[in-house]
């Protein structure tokens, strides 16, 4: 079953009519899941969580039964724990981002661990302009790598089809990876004046993909699995490391366009547009300015195709001394 939201509001001041919206959707007791910083939007009269205070595996449900609906109201952590809380409860989940880092603003999945597994979409998101526009620039840097991540996720899939017969959607996959190219091509030839509200429908359209096809295939391949790897091995190792997903991801498209580019001359030049593209909205495009030490990155790309079952052109995975060549040859150490 495809579940996509039923109100998906994209403008500036949004956030006053989340009553009406939950009216319409006869909805009257929320609890809101928000970050500290990010509770400062929340002027509605209802009960709320911190999301950094919820112990997600002890969640006992049935504390929570006077609630219909569960609010995520923040950025991705918030998001996503809304979104699991609401999957546990079985209510509906409305999403209302305060920044665009990544499109879990709109997908059925949560990703808060690796692998990452579906829930359910959410039924409205209310994208609030003033907000985002408002939100760390830092931040609206990191969706642009969760948007080119498109690229190589459906590059990777496509092989994927090939080399192992996995299902593939090409209509999936045309709509995910226009989403990226349409981006890309504002970012390269504007001012980017409109870049936040381009941005938000990107992500918004690019997790409507992963419930269409109801995998984040679409969305999530090799670059995923490398940025996933970090994390995994930043937690392994306690490093105080603070590179966002969103930033990450586009790293690591860089990175994986690159080896795509190696064996398909069509490709050539893909990496270095989507290095450039990145550039523009000043994301980070190395090592250094991801606050990563070059080794991390190897270790990252050596373990990558570990962290989950999903064929990509990582295939069984890369030598150290391969992982070093591609990082030198991207830039990205
Ligand atoms: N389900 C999915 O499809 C996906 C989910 N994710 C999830 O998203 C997470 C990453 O999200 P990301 O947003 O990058 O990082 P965080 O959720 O960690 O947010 C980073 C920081 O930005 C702050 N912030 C957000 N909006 C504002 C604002 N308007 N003003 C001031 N500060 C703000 C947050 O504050 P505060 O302290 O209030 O939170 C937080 O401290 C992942 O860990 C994963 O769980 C990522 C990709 C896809
Ligand atoms: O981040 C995502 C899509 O942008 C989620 O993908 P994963 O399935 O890799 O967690
Ligand atoms: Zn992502």
């Amino acid at each position: 079953m495809i579940v996509i939201p039923r109100y998906i509001l994209i403008k500036e001041g949004a956030i006053d009519q989340t009553i009406d919206i939950l009216k319409k959707l006869n909805l009257k007791n929320p609890l809101v899941i928000t970050g500290k910083n990010t509770k400062k939007y929340c002027k509605f009269d209802f009960d709320i969580l911190y999301y950094n205070e919820i112990d997600i595996d002890a969640f006992e449900t049935n504390k929570y039964h006077a609630y219909d609906s569960i609010i995520g109201l923040g950025g991705g952590r918030a998001i996503d724990t809304g979104k699991l809380i609401a999957y546990k409860l079985e209510i509906p989940f409305l999403s209302i981002p305060t920044t665009a880092s990544n499109d879990g603003i709109a997908s059925p999945i949560v990703s808060i661990r690796q692998p990452s597994f579906m829930t359910e979409a959410p039924i409205a998101i209310i994208a609030d302009i003033d907000i985002i526009k408002k939100s760390p620039k830092r931040l609206l840097s990191a969706g642009m790598g969760d948007i080119v991540s498109n690229i190589t996720a459906v590059l990777d899939w496509k092989l994927a089809h090939r080399e192992i017969g996995e299902d593939y959607s090409e209509s999936s996959a045309i709509f995910s990876k226009t989403i990226a190219k349409e981006l890309i091509d504002y970012t390269l030839n504007s001012n980017l004046e409109e870049y936040p509200k381009k941005l938000v429908k990107s992500l918004i359209a690019s997790g409507i993909t992963i419930s269409i096809a109801s995998s984040s295939r679409p969305a999530s391949g090799s670059e995923h699995l490398f940025s996933h790897a970090l994390d995994y091995l930043k937690k392994e190792y306690d490093l105080k490391i603070n590179s966002l997903h969103g930033e990450q991801c586009g790293v690591g498209t860089i990175i994986m366009s690159y080896l795509h580019e190696l064996e398909n001359e069509k490709l050539k030049g893909l990496s270095e547009k989507i290095k450039l593209s990145l550039k523009k909205v000043n994301a980070p495009t190395t090592a250094k300015e991801l606050g990563v030490d070059e080794d991390l990155i190897i270790e990252a790309l050596t373990i990558a195709h570990k962290i989950r079952n999903r064929y990509t052109i990582l295939r069984h995975g890369i030598s150290r001394e391969k992982a070093k060549e591609i990082a030198e040859k991207t830039g990205a150490i």
